[in-house]
């Protein structure tokens, strides 16, 4: 008999604690998975105890994932080494200003044939460009890497609401086994061959969420959010496209990690209710974060710092006015009205491939 594979699970906050939920009830149902499943927790001290000994007494993340218990077959362990080291499985989901030193902590210790997929929403800014999560991974780790993204608030899902998901999956085999991992009744995984396509989508509409919760912090209307949401998409796939066009599926933008989690994240995320917070009380995003989230991370308005530093170093804001504006009123002091400055863009002539006008 062949052994086991392994899950392990990297990141335990609001939606790795959700994720654990999801995967652990699967691999009892999985005959080729190991029924354990580990789970790197970044360790903190709450209420006088480590947080990896109250998970693994009362199976239970009282800090990112309160009132949802975990199944007894998830195993808190705080080094992250010792979390991958027999895992043919890896499933990456910490706030993505972490991932460097993440990855150089388990660089080594992976198995030759292990694959990842990551959760995570943000991108990385290089000298060569920006970079999506998977390439950081599968830069330092040499495995191959899928991803994971949709409309998928972590604590409507640990409800067990109905929603769906899209998995980025070049190997058809590999798609079918990590949906294996994820799908349930309520959480519904579709797999489409487009790795990088899905996580632009999960990445850049956090920047479009906190133009959102701007709109809200204002007091104005539906209209003028839906408008936002409208323009912010566009600017999302005419990025995405003119960075990775010939990569990237057009029809990506139509599945879960698209434009539905672009309309779920300017009505239920974190980064619209902060940027709400952020125009009603005039404080920093940083300050709020520390003030509201108990914990969890922000990752609109870094991602828009990032996304700026890609568009302004190759001189194309003016083709990103609504990422640009966003940039300007997070970061510059910018009133927040001024998120409608020079919005008249034409989107009509955008296309598969990069734009010659960009
Ligand atoms: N929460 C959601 O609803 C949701 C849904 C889909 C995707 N995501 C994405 O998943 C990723 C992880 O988010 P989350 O919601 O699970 O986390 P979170 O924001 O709830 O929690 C923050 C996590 O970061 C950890 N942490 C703090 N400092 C750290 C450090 N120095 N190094 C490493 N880890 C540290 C904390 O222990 C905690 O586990 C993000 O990219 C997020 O955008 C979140
Ligand atoms: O709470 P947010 O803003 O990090 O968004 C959560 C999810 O990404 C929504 O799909």
């Amino acid at each position: 008999m062949s052994p086991r594979n392994k899950v392990c699970i990297l990141g335990s906050g609001n939606w790795g604690s959700t994720a654990a939920r999801i995967i652990a009830e699967n691999v009892t149902k999985l005959p080729s998975f190991d029924n354990t499943v580990k789970i790197w927790v970044y360790e903190e001290i709450v209420d006088g105890k480590k947080l990896t000994e109250i998970i693994n007494t009362h199976h239970e993340n009282v800090k990112y994932l309160p009132g949802h218990k975990l199944p007894h077959n998830v195993v808190a362990v705080p080094d992250a080494a010792e979390v991958v080291k027999d895992a043919t499985h890896i499933v990456v989901v910490i706030p993505h200003q972490f991932i460097q030193h993440l990855l150089d902590t388990i660089h080594g210790s992976t198995r030759p044939d292990a694959r990842a997929i990551s959760l995570i929403k943000g991108i990385g800014i290089s000298n060569q460009g920006m970079t999506t999560m998977t390439q950081i991974i599968h830069r330092t780790l040499a495995i191959p890497v899928s991803s994971l993204s949709g409309a998928n608030i972590a604590n409507e899902i640990a409800e067990e609401k109905y929603c769906e998901t899209t998995i980025g999956c070049s190997d058809p085999d590999e798609a079918i086994v990590w949906r294996s991992l994820f799908n349930t009744p309520y959480f519904q995984v579709n797999c489409v061959n487009d790795v990088i396509g899905v996580e632009f989508c999960g990445a850049l509409k956090n920047v479009v969420a906190v133009g959102a919760g701007f709109i809200d912090g204002l007091g104005l209307g539906n209209n003028t959010k839906a408008a936002i949401i409208r323009i912010g998409f566009l600017e999302m796939r005419r990025l995405a496209m003119h960075i990775s066009g010939a990569q990237i599926q057009e029809s990506t933008f139509m599945e879960s990690c698209g434009i539905a989690d672009v309309i779920t994240t300017c009505y239920g995320g974190r980064n619209r209710r902060l940027a709400e917070e952020f125009v009603k009380t005039g404080k920093s995003m940083t300050q709020l974060e520390k003030e509201l989230l108990n914990g969890q991370k922000l990752q609109g308005y870094l991602t828009a710092g990032e996304v700026h530093s890609y568009i302004d170093s190759r001189g194309v804001n003016d083709h990103f006015p609504l990422f640009t504006n966003i940039y300007q009123i997070c970061y510059e002091g910018k009133p927040p009205h001024s998120i409608f400055d020079g919005l008249n863009v034409d989107f009509s002539n955008d296309t598969r491939t990069p734009s010659p006008a960009l």
